[in-house]
């Protein structure tokens, strides 16, 4: 697979690879009917933008192919590990936070529903998805709002399971899912009320790129709420440790390149956006951690299908899934690579909880923005609004108090004229 091929030898081989139609049942029903050679290729392609095994003397070149092919390894990194995702993690591909009490998958949605309560959504309202995944949030968002959303991928095969899932649950007309690269949306510039993005921005190769063209499709007033994967100011590049975790997280989630947070607020101000708020909602003193289901913390564990859940991520959990994905492609029943992806994603959760532990890595960067220019023209048109009222109120405050004093004027001379006449008239009755 080339980074040049059209949209339409990009469907054609995403079909011929996943072979859409046939495709449905667990992980192991999914890679058993991939095309072989195809996947292997996928697999081997994106192995290739991570050649040098050492964090440290990794060089800019190496670097710069992922960043200009960064739709191709992307594309790649999904096309691999979509599955896996589901069938580990469910139908929305990112974090929460987790309070005790509440099961895996309420805590996914409420992240889902804060982030469309930061934007205000309401019924009728057009509302974009960033990197939509499978579309497990843009199901979620457009059932708890009411709002039409329109999911934006790069990847095929996720664009055709979230149609397949939104004709499920019967929303295929308050949602639809359009292929295209979020660097060059396919989208008329003030086309939607309000932006979304979860944990999908941090593909790209340079953040402006990506938040300018969310302005650009904004409407003027609009809002853009998103989760943005960070690197935080604990990060030292100088520690071999750090670079170890942070390439590791890189790597086996498809990143071309990690940002600190004050650079991704930096970006959003570059391209003219206002911030509204930015918060890192993993900073917090919350009993359990965003990454406890890949520590394969059983414990916390709050109902039978986290059990499931959290299991996966257990040592013997992690033991059943490379056996079964291994055995099957041991016998030629799997594709090539596919042992291969279960590892990458495991090296994925174990620096994801690395990067978590020690402060480093944030997966929920939370900033809301909105665009400046047009802030400031309301607040001026306010500013006149509030300068003529209260200017109108006091030239009519001035008239009233001169029309009041005429008034008060005419009043007096009318008395003093009648005091005038009857004294005339007293003085003429006592001439009687
Ligand atoms: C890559 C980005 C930007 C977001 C995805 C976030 C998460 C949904 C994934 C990050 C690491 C993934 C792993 C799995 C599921 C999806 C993630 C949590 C597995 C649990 C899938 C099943 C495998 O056997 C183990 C995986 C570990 C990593």
């Amino acid at each position: 697979m080339t980074s040049s091929q059209s949209f339409e030898e990009d469907l054609a081989f995403s079909k011929a690879l996943h072979k859409h139609e046939a495709e449905s049942g667990g992980l192991l029903a999914k890679i058993t009917s991939k095309d072989k050679e195809a996947f292997s290729n996928v697999v081997n392609n994106y192995m290739r933008y991570w050649v040098d095994k050492d964090p440290m003397s990794e060089t800019e070149e190496e670097k710069e192919a992922r960043r200009s092919n960064y739709t191709n390894m992307t594309n790649s990194y999904y096309n691999i590990a979509t599955d896996f995702y589901e069938y580990g993690w469910g139908e929305s591909f990112h974090f929460c936070r987790f309070y005790p009490g509440e099961t895996f998958y309420q805590a996914i949605a409420r992240h889902e529903h804060y982030l469309a309560m930061q934007l205000n959504i309401k019924p009728g309202m057009k509302v974009l998805d960033v990197g939509c995944g499978v579309g497990g949030p843009a199901r979620e968002i457009c059932q708890f709002t009411g709002a039409h959303i329109t999911g934006l991928n790069n990847n095929d095969y996720q664009i055709y399971r979230a149609m397949k899932s939104a004709v499920k649950v019967g929303l295929e007309n308050k949602t639809n899912f359009i292929k295209g690269d979020f660097m060059e949306m396919p989208f008329e510039d003030n086309t939607f009320d309000a932006v979304y993005a979860i944990e999908a921005t941090c593909h790209a190769p340079k953040l402006e790129g990506v938040y300018g063209e969310v302005f650009r499709v904004l409407k003027p007033g609009g809002t853009f709420a998103f989760y943005e994967w960070c690197v935080t100011d604990k990060f030292d590049p100088t520690n071999i440790d750090h670079r170890r975790i942070v390439r590791g997280i890189e790597y086996a989630d498809g990143i071309p390149e990690l940002f600190k947070t004050s650079v991704a607020l930096q970006a959003l101000k570059n391209v003219g956006f206002e911030v509204i708020s930015a918060d890192d909602l993993a900073l917090n003193d919350d009993r359990t951690s965003w990454y406890y289901p890949l520590e394969g913390n059983m414990g916390k564990a709050q109902c039978i299908w986290d059990f499931f859940t959290v299991f996966r991520m257990t040592h013997f959990g992690k033991f059943c899934t490379r056996a079964l994905v291994g055995g099957l492609e041991k016998v030629g029943f799997a594709p090539t690579g596919s042992l291969q992806t279960q590892r990458v994603l495991e090296t994925a959760g174990d620096c994801l909880v690395e990067g978590g532990r020690l402060g480093l890595f944030t997966p929920m960067y939370l900033m809301v923005a909105s665009d400046i220019a047009h802030r400031t023209l309301v607040i001026a048109l306010a500013g006149i609004a509030v300068y003529s009222f209260v200017g109108a109120g006091v030239m009519i405050n001035r008239r009233l108090d001169k029309s009041k004093e005429m008034y008060i004027r005419q009043e007096l001379q009318k008395i003093s004229q009648d005091t005038s006449q009857n004294s005339e008239s007293i003085l003429t009755d006592d001439n009687v």
